[in-house]
């Protein structure tokens, strides 16, 4: 048996991994961290967790963490894997860090888009980009993932098929792209306040989301050809699930068949991408508490334009569900070991 680690396990992302992991069949969750709630049971602030026999939550200290497990999930805010994962790498223990402090190999584009400080750039680049469909490879000999943000997982998926076929122009991607609220985090604020946003929708950090640059890194490191994107993401008023619309400036005459084509190849071996029916309309619901990524493609003849749409549940496929992909990977073990095949519906 795997043993498991959860920092930031109060938090949406630990709450999901706690989900998979209590029913894995090669790993145990060993011990849960956490900096606020030390000695307390997980049960306190998590009913739903009630009579899973999870261990109490103890102290973060990176010194003993390597020894008492096999893996360490980080769950935690932007900036605090940055301080903890050179501490525990040290000791040979496997990191996967579901926040963007390892995801961006520039540390000035860190410093921009995430207005922090970056991660030392010496353990930024042990880190591999945890996309499992694209990084197999690197993912099953990494001793850190950086696990992909949720907008990039939906974008990404999408559109690198097509960014790789040649079939669009790399600067024409308009990537259009509405998430619920759990998006945001457990944290109280008047961003995520009911009153202010139940029947209502907005943009934000239009032009400044810090998922854009992670975006264009990846649509260049797969395809070889350099992209700027067009990223606005908007807030909807629904607990989880994110669609992607993606639009891009087709190069040829190509045909939805084609590109319906393209994906099936190219996802054929890949348990967590279901292509859907050329001109079909993927809906948040239907991939609802899963590790699906469900993508359908849509050809305007008259603009020229490919239309891409991808859905995936932001806690799973975006963090949690994602990230347990990739433990097993790393730990060879069958790619959907513990990850629900069955979305929840309705
Ligand atoms: N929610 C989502 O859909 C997605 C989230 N992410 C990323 O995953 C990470 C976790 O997100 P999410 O679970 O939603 O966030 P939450 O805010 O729900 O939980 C984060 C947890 O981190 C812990 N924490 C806070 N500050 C510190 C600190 N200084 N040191 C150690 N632990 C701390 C807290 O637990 P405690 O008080 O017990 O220590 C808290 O419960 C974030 O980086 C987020 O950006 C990525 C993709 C999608
Ligand atoms: C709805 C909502 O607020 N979503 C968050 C998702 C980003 C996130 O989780 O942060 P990192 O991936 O950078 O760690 C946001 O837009 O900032």
């Amino acid at each position: 048996m795997v043993r498991v680690g959860i920092v930031g396990a109060t938090g949406y992302g630990g709450a999901e991994l706690i989900r998979f992991l209590a029913g894995h069949p090669h790993a145990q969750i060993a011990n849960l961290y956490s900096s606020s709630s030390e000695g307390e049971a997980l049960e306190k602030t998590f009913p739903h967790v009630t009579g899973l026999g999870l261990p109490l939550l103890t102290a973060i200290d990176p010194v003993k963490m390597g020894a008492d497990n096999d893996v360490i999930f980080l769950a935690t805010p932007a900036g605090v894997s940055a301080e903890l994962t050179p501490q525990l790498m040290e000791q040979g223990v496997k990191v996967i860090d579901l926040s963007g402090d390892f995801r961006l190999e520039s540390g000035e584009a860190y410093k921009t888009w995430y207005k922090r400080e970056p991660a030392p750039a010496e353990w930024v680049q042990k880190a591999v980009y945890g996309l499992t469909e694209w990084n197999h490879e690197e993912v099953a000999g990494a001793q850190l993932i950086a696990n992909p943000g949720c907008y990039p997982t939906a974008a990404l998926l999408a559109t690198l098929p097509l960014s790789k076929s040649g079939w669009v122009q790399p600067n024409s991607w308009i990537i259009d792209a509405k998430s619920g609220v759990s998006g945001a985090g457990r944290g109280v604020s008047l961003g995520v306040h009911y009153s202010e946003i139940n029947e209502s929708i907005h943009a934000y950090k239009v032009s400044k989301h810090q998922h854009t640059p992670e975006i264009e890194q990846e649509l260049f490191r797969q395809s070889g050809q350099s992209a700027i994107v067009q990223f606005t993401p908007h807030l909807v008023p629904m607990t989880r699930g994110i669609l992607v619309t993606a639009y891009g400036q087709l190069t040829a005459d190509v045909t939805a068949e084609q590109i319906q084509e393209l994906y099936t190849s190219t996802y054929a071996d890949k348990p967590f991408v279901r292509v859907r029916p050329v001109g079909s309309n993927p809906h948040t619901k239907e991939v609802y508490g899963s590790n699906y990524c469900d993508i359908s493609a849509h050809v305007d003849t008259r603009t020229g334009r490919v239309i891409l749409l991808s859905v995936i549940d932001n806690v799973v496929k975006g963090a949690a569900g994602q990230a347990i992909q990739n433990m097993n990977v790393m730990f060879q073990l069958p790619e959907n070991a513990g990850l629900p095949l069955v979305p929840a519906f309705p």
